[in-house]
């Protein structure tokens, strides 16, 4: 079954304290970050707080995540360096507007596994914040067999784009389309981006609900109190639940008479209905509000 990524909590690299407390929380992904919440002068040291902290912290089962610095800066390959032989699960990286800095981001990745003996460990993902990321956000998607999801960054793309952020979020449609059809079309993940204000928690809801409907897997985020909310909204319903169970347990019946199509409560029942219903059932498990054994 696909792995949940309803939520992506940055964690500065440089806080050793929310490095230490971040699993409590329960997000479905921790990303540590060595990118743009460290300043220059505090980058190694806060790589090597990053590495120390993949080593001997233990966070269960939470998909592990670095955000390092794009190549083209001096801090580039330590990092990438640093955070494989660490045993990172995914490399997010910052800025992509190209496949060729994905493929150049995997070489390093290969040197450094061939070096300590674990060869196609490490997973990419790349995050799009410019208009020349989105233009080529499909073959950023393809450009590895590593990658495993693509986000958009809309702080910095808003920015690229000479605009600014919404509360309705009109400035990023054509992006966040974008990335869940290139994500789609390249059977990976599409993570959303984050949203700063915290006192805000009010249009925080309503854009994960919308980016729930665009088809987001899930949505990088700043802060613990945004957990429960992201989690709400992509928890299937007990409605919704019950819902496809009867459309699944029709379906069935159906396929055991020899038919394709059928109709519950008057509805037409068809594959993407099922499919549909088949997603809902799927999350209601990965998110643990159903039981495998509920459904028999
Ligand atoms: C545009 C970009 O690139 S965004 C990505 C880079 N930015 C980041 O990584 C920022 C991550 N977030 C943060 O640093 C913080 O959430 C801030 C600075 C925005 C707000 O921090 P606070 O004012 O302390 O938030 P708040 O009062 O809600 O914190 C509650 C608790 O959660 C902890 N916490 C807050 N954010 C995080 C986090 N991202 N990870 C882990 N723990 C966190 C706090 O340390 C605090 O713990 P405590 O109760 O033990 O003291
Ligand atoms: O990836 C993100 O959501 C955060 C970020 O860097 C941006 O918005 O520029
Ligand atoms: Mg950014």
């Amino acid at each position: 079954m696909e792995r949940l990524r309803r939520t992506m909590m940055f964690v500065p690299g440089n806080n050793p304290g929310m490095m230490q407390d971040a699993f409590i929380y329960g997000p479905d992904s921790i990303m540590l970050d060595l990118e743009d919440s460290v300043t220059m002068a505090e980058k190694d040291s806060a790589r090597l707080l990053v590495y120390n902290a993949l080593k001997t912290i233990d966070y269960g089962n939470t998909e592990m995540v670095v955000r390092i610095n794009p190549l083209n800066t001096p801090y580039g390959k330590k990092d990438i360096e640093a955070v494989v032989k660490a045993g990172v699960d995914v490399i997010r990286m910052p800025k992509t507007e190209t496949a060729e800095e994905v493929v150049e981001v995997e070489r390093e990745i290969e040197k450094v596994e061939k070096e300590i003996g674990c060869l196609g460990r490490t997973q990419i993902m790349a995050a799009i914040e410019s208009a020349l990321g989105i233009v080529n956000a499909y073959a950023i998607a393809t450009a590895s067999k590593r990658m495993m999801g693509i986000a958009l960054g809309a702080e910095d793309y808003s920015a690229n784009l000479k605009t600014q952020r919404t509360p309705g979020g009109a400035e990023l449609l054509l992006a966040r389309e974008t990335i869940v059809v290139a994500a789609r079309a390249a059977g990976i993940a599409a993570l959303d981006t984050v949203y700063s204000n915290l006192n805000d928690m009010d249009t925080f809801r309503k854009e994960v609900e919308l980016i729930k409907t665009l088809g987001f897997d899930g949505k990088s985020i700043i802060n613990p109190r945004q957990i429960e909310i992201v989690n709400e909204v992509f928890t299937p319903s007990e409605k919704a639940i019950e819902k496809s169970k009867v459309i699944l347990a029709a379906i069935k019946e159906a396929e055991q008479r020899g038919s394709g199509v059928i109709a519950v409560n008057g509805k037409m029942i068809d594959r993407p209905v099922v499919l549909r219903a088949q997603r809902t059932i799927d999350l209601a498990i990965a998110s643990g509000v159903l039981s495998k054994e509920e459904l028999s």
